[in-house]
């Protein structure tokens, strides 16, 4: 089965809006793991936009009871910052079982993209060496169709996470073809070079089945966006029923 890992960074916003505690990352995320999910991912950025340092260690806390695997992902060269001490640093601090390297720039809405070979390799390795030395599996976010994915396995890194987002562009449009394709194929380039596959970005029930269907031997899915906002559909029409029933007379 492909492992999910439930990404809880909505979970956050939605408690940044407010400045207090509510809604709560760590229950959010449990009732996560209750139900069956095999994993938590966040992704904290150096604007502490939704997950800070603290829901980090927290969660790496939940997941060491939980016996389950904790997901970081974020910019390894991003500077630290107040409230954002680095993303080598977070690590060293969590000890997540895996974590996800992903370039994005300051002030990016979300991820859009993955790693240039090309440009970005003699800089990652140090980085990829650093994290492996602190016991984390290491993946690398890429585009499908990248240029020489067999280069993160010569780099010291174990998996890749496909950046799906054009493929659930396509598939909201009604023409995934091209795109499954594309991420299939850097999935077995990957694979024939070692690398284990992930996969994330607006993955979401109209989507995922395919997806899956359609990617060998995939490893893990982390999906966040869809899956917050899905459960508030689900749960709506429960909590209205709870709050009438505390004004009934
Ligand atoms: C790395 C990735 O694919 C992203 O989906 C990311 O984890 C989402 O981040 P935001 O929740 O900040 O959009
Ligand atoms: N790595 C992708 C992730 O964690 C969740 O992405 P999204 O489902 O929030 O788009």
């Amino acid at each position: 089965m492909v492992a999910l890992s439930v990404n809880v960074n909505k979970i956050a916003v939605l408690r940044n809006s407010r400045g207090g505690a509510d809604p709560d990352v760590v229950r959010a995320a449990r009732a996560c793991l209750d139900a069956g999910a095999h994993g938590i991912t966040v992704h904290p950025r150096p604007d502490a936009r939704h997950i800070r340092a603290d829901d980090v260690t927290a969660l790496a806390a939940l997941t060491r009871d939980y016996g389950v695997e904790l997901n970081l992902e974020g910019n390894p060269f991003a500077p630290p910052r107040s409230g954002y001490p680095g993303f080598a640093q977070l690590c060293a601090q969590a000890r997540p079982a895996q974590a996800t390297l992903v370039p994005d720039g300051d002030g990016q809405l979300t991820s859009d993209h993955g790693f240039d070979f090309g440009r970005d390799a003699e800089k990652l390795r140090p980085r990829i060496a650093e994290l492996k030395a602190l016991g984390c599996r290491v993946s690398l976010f890429v585009d499908a169709g990248v240029a020489d994915v067999a280069r993160a396995a010569e780099l010291g890194a174990d998996r890749i996470e496909l950046y799906t987002g054009p493929y659930a562009e396509a598939h909201a449009r009604g023409d995934a073809a091209a795109a499954l394709a594309a991420c299939a194929a850097t999935a077995r380039q990957a694979q024939a070079a070692g690398l284990g596959v992930n996969a994330g970005h607006d993955l979401n029930q109209q989507n995922l089945r395919e997806f899956a269907a359609a990617i060998p031997n995939l490893l893990e899915v982390s999906i966040g966006h869809a899956l917050i906002g899905e459960a508030l559909y689900a749960g709506l029409a429960d909590t209205v029923k709870a709050y009438l029933r505390l004004l009934k007379g």
